[in-house]
């Protein structure tokens, strides 16, 4: 496959290494102010960029009706436009707030838990997530996943960062030097505390759950979802 990266930062390089040696190359790559190589070239774009910056590299990318993979995080309040973009466009578009497959299993094992813990009402569960300094936004794309499925099942109304309100669902985010990416969920009663954790020894398992999905993108139009790629 030949691949366009928008967004060569820490994810850009990793997914161009492992993507090299799965036998693709790099047609494209792009950052915040420079660009090289021949964007409408690629099979598909692979977008790890910023916040500010992702709606405007998918639009690019349907546009140009090129497949887009996007894992930036902090951009969903205009994920249904991209939505819509994209079906305009008969064009094909995933984005995850986590690409890896161990924390894709991890979605599956929390919203297990958080149906089978919905009676026990003597637990307060909770969400934590560890992050390294540079991180913009907070809390984590993936922290937000994993609490949405807990409301879900829960009687919280909503998540909110910091919160100890007895009807929001608390999400709190550290930031500690060089933390690939840590979530834990608690339930917490007097008598005893559950936990559910993903440890994220290194990039590497985002960059590959995002070729992934790119080589599983590359022939089909629609919109879909880490679990269509995973079969889970
Ligand atoms: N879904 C998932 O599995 C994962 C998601 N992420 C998310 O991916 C995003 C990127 O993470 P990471 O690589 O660590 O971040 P970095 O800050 O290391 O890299 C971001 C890159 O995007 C570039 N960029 C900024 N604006 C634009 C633009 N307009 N067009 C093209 N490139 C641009 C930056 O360029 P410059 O250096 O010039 O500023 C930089 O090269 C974050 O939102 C993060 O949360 C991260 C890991 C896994
Ligand atoms: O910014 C990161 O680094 C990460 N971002 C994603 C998120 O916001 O959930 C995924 C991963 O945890 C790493």
């Amino acid at each position: 496959m030949k691949i366009a990266l928008l967004g060569y930062g820490k994810m850009g390089k990793v997914i161009e290494k492992l993507a090299l040696d799965r036998g693709h190359t790099i047609v494209f790559k792009s950052t915040a102010d420079t660009s090289e190589g021949n964007f409408e070239a690629a099979d598909v774009a692979i977008e790890f960029s910023a916040p500010e910056a992702a709606v405007d590299n998918i639009s690019k990318a349907l546009k140009a009706e090129i497949p887009v993979v996007s894992g930036t995080t902090g951009w969903l309040n205009k994920y249904d436009e991209m939505v819509k973009l994209c079906e305009n466009r008969n064009g094909s578009f995933i984005t995850a707030s986590n690409f890896s497959v161990g924390v894709n299993l991890f979605f599956s094992i929390n919203e297990y838990a958080a149906k089978l813990m919905a009676p026990w009402k003597e637990y307060d569960v909770s969400v934590e997530e560890i992050h390294h300094t540079e991180k913009k936004d907070a809390p984590s794309g993936t922290a937000i996943s994993i609490a949405e499925s807990i409301l879900k099942h829960s009687e919280k109304q909503d998540w909110k960062l910091n919160s100890s309100e007895e009807n929001n669902l608390k999400i709190t985010a550290k930031r500690e030097e060089d933390v690939k990416g840590t979530h834990t969920v608690s339930y917490i009663s007097s008598i005893d505390t559950i936990s559910l954790e993903h440890v994220a020894h290194s990039r590497e398992g985002f960059a590959k759950g995002a070729i992934l999905a790119a080589e599983f993108l590359k022939d089909k139009n629609g919109v879909f979802t880490m679990k269509d790629v995973l079969g889970i």
